[in-house]
């Protein structure tokens, strides 16, 4: 049986190219060096390009080189022919200066090949943070029919009998080796136990957040987000994937057909219910404004009243394995469809509609999925903050502790308000070079701030927000100080900091002109953070040098920083977000 797709194949274009024999003899011949036929080229079926985000310096997606292998059977039983490529590779943990960097460059590299190839539609192989946005962020410049495959989280780690997650590890050791609690060798034992397996991390970190937010944004099959990467499950949705996707391409289900104003408020709102990364802020943000979407401080503000129930680290206790058994993301969909905080009638790649997808999800393992009336803490989305030091800034209010919430938001009468001194660094190098030096003299009505950490500043935004007190207040026990910076954090941080700030310093934002010493008001109730010091002050500031950020010392970091926006509007490209749609042209021959 033939079938006929909704819209010609843009393949054609080069394999059959009408009026041009020399030119399909010429794209045709090369692809039969490893075994591709002409008669399957020019058979009409549709090229499913897998884009190939795992390799040995992307070790959180390498399972993928695995999964696309049944990924392309898949393709291959739907009647499509597979075509794997790379993406440009993404390392949150080891990328210097910052991973950020390359989420714009994948973005870039990945809108040239889909758009340039004869490429139908693509499977997007997602793990590590950026790389379900940036490969999201090119599927709707482009707008092919395009699918996520998550390559899932690493099995739960395991150390003395308890769970350790990955990332969040690092912190809790990280403050305990400060306070002379462990030593090297041993935070180095916690650290891989916390990584047992092939997969992301098993906390919801930035990736399994992300994941979870591309199945919620519809652009995954249901499921997909939480199978652990060594799961038999894992091969199995790969495969299904591939058949999905054929079907896609014939139906011409393409990402501005799926992605709307309203399933991406679903995302912000599954993202409370999940306790997921502050780095879904950026990346949720960019990946709208790459689909011709605006999110405002408004729509962020629309998550903060609604309750956690995923217990899940660093807001809760378990790791993702669990939560895949207990239900994962579909059983979550679920119980937000159920009581109407979800919109359920969005589309999704599967052709039907959220509520459809998710109609016979269920709640397996109670300790892990709570119901909505009795959730794990009510009104635990990021608050969104402003005042005269940044326009923007979240502060995630699921990772705040008892002992922070006793400290500074129980005053009474004064409940959610406190005034703390600021201790000013510029940069992390600045930070460790100065954190410990009694001269500053930090104690608990402290605020640490970190400055010169954002798109430009860095360059890049980097993970460094979550600053620890000093070693001599975290041997008397004070855990956590509060901290407010123009970068970000690392999603697994257990840190309530103020983060994300923008515009940044480096941009003119009010960090530039704070000072240490300098009191700052914070009013949780009001969403407010204001340094207390007078206009004119702050006019006389202005004209002073501004703090110092290090030159461009790549070709990339110098373009990036020339292009990118700040972070409150998802540190894009700029000049990007005007594309759209480039897949449905076909660019003109090269010969
Ligand atoms: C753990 C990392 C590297 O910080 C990141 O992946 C995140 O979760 O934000």
């Amino acid at each position: 049986m033939t079938r006929t797709p909704a819209r010609p194949f843009r393949s054609r274009e080069w394999f059959a190219a009408p009026g041009r024999a020399d030119m399909a003899a010429l794209y045709l011949e090369r692809f039969m060096n490893y075994g591709i036929t002409p008669a399957e080229l020019t058979s009409g079926k549709p090229i499913i390009g897998i884009a190939q985000s795992g390799s040995d310096i992307a070790p959180c997606n390498r399972i993928h080189l695995e999964t696309v292998k049944r990924a392309r059977e898949g393709i291959l039983a739907a009647g499509g022919i597979p075509m794997e490529f790379p993406l440009h590779p993404i390392f949150e943990n080891c990328r210097r200066p910052t991973a950020a960097l390359d989420r714009n460059l994948a973005y870039l590299g990945l809108v040239e090949i889909l758009n340039g190839y004869p490429i139908d539609a693509v499977i997007l192989t997602t793990g590590c943070d950026k790389t379900t946005p940036s490969s999201l962020m090119a599927a709707s410049t482009v707008d092919i029919p395009a699918i996520v495959l998550s390559g899932g989280p690493m099995l739960d780690g395991w150390h003395e009998g308890e769970l350790v997650g990955s990332g969040t590890v690092i912190w809790r050791s990280r403050r305990k080796m400060a306070a002379g609690e462990i030593d090297e060798a041993e935070f180095l034992r916690r650290a891989m136990e916390s990584a047992p397996s092939s997969g992301h991390c098993n906390t919801m970190g930035t990736a399994s957040t992300m994941n979870s937010l591309a199945e919620g944004l519809g652009m995954s099959l249901p499921g997909c987000a939480m199978i652990p990467a060594p799961y038999r499950e894992r091969g199995q949705i790969a495969y299904e994937t591939g058949k999905r996707i054929v079907d896609m391409a014939y139906e011409d289900l393409r990402p501005s057909k799926i992605l709307s104003k309203q399933s991406f408020l679903n995302a912000i709102k599954l993202l409370t219910a999940i306790g997921g990364s502050t780095n879904a802020q950026p990346h949720l943000n960019a990946m709208a404004a790459h689909a011709g979407i605006t999110i405002t401080p408004e729509d962020w503000q629309t998550g903060y009243d609604l309750p956690l129930i995923v217990n899940m680290q660093p807001a809760g206790q378990y790791l993702s394995e669990r939560f895949h058994r207990a239900g994962g993301i579909p059983a979550v969909l679920k119980l937000l469809v159920d009581a109407g905080i979800l919109d359920g009638s969005v589309a999704t790649c599967t052709g039907r509609t959220m509520a459809e997808n998710v109609a016979d999800a269920r709640v397996l393992d109670a300790d892990v999925i709570f119901p909505i009336d009795k959730p794990l803490m009510e009104k635990a989305g990021f608050l969104v903050l402003t005042g005269n030091l940044f326009d923007m800034a979240i502060m995630k209010t699921s990772v705040i502790s008892d002992a922070f919430r006793a400290r500074y938001l129980s005053k009474p009468g004064q409940e959610g308000v406190f005034e703390v001194r600021a201790v000013v660094f510029d940069g992390s190098d600045d930070y460790h070079h100065r954190i410990n030096d009694p001269a500053l003299a930090i104690d608990d009505n402290c605020i640490l701030v970190i400055r010169g950490a954002g798109v430009l500043g860095w360059p890049g935004s980097a993970e460094v927000v979550n600053m620890q007190p000093p070693d001599a207040l975290l041997q008397k026990g004070i855990q956590s100080l509060p901290t407010l910076g123009d970068g970000r954090q690392s999603g697994t941080s257990d840190s309530p900091s103020i983060l994300n700030a923008s515009p940044e310093s480096a941009a003119g934002g009010g960090l530039s002109w704070l000072r240490t010493g300098d009191m700052i008001r914070i009013d949780l109730n009001q969403g407010r953070v204001d340094a207390l010091v007078e206009a004119d002050e702050i006019a006389r500031r202005k004209g002073e040098p501004a703090p110092p950020i290090p030159p461009s010392n790549t070709p990339w970091e110098e373009l990036y920083r020339e292009k990118s926006g700040q972070l409150h509007e998802g540190g894009v490209l700029e000049f990007a977000t005007k594309y759209r749609g480039t897949g449905l042209k076909v660019p003109r021959h090269n010969h």
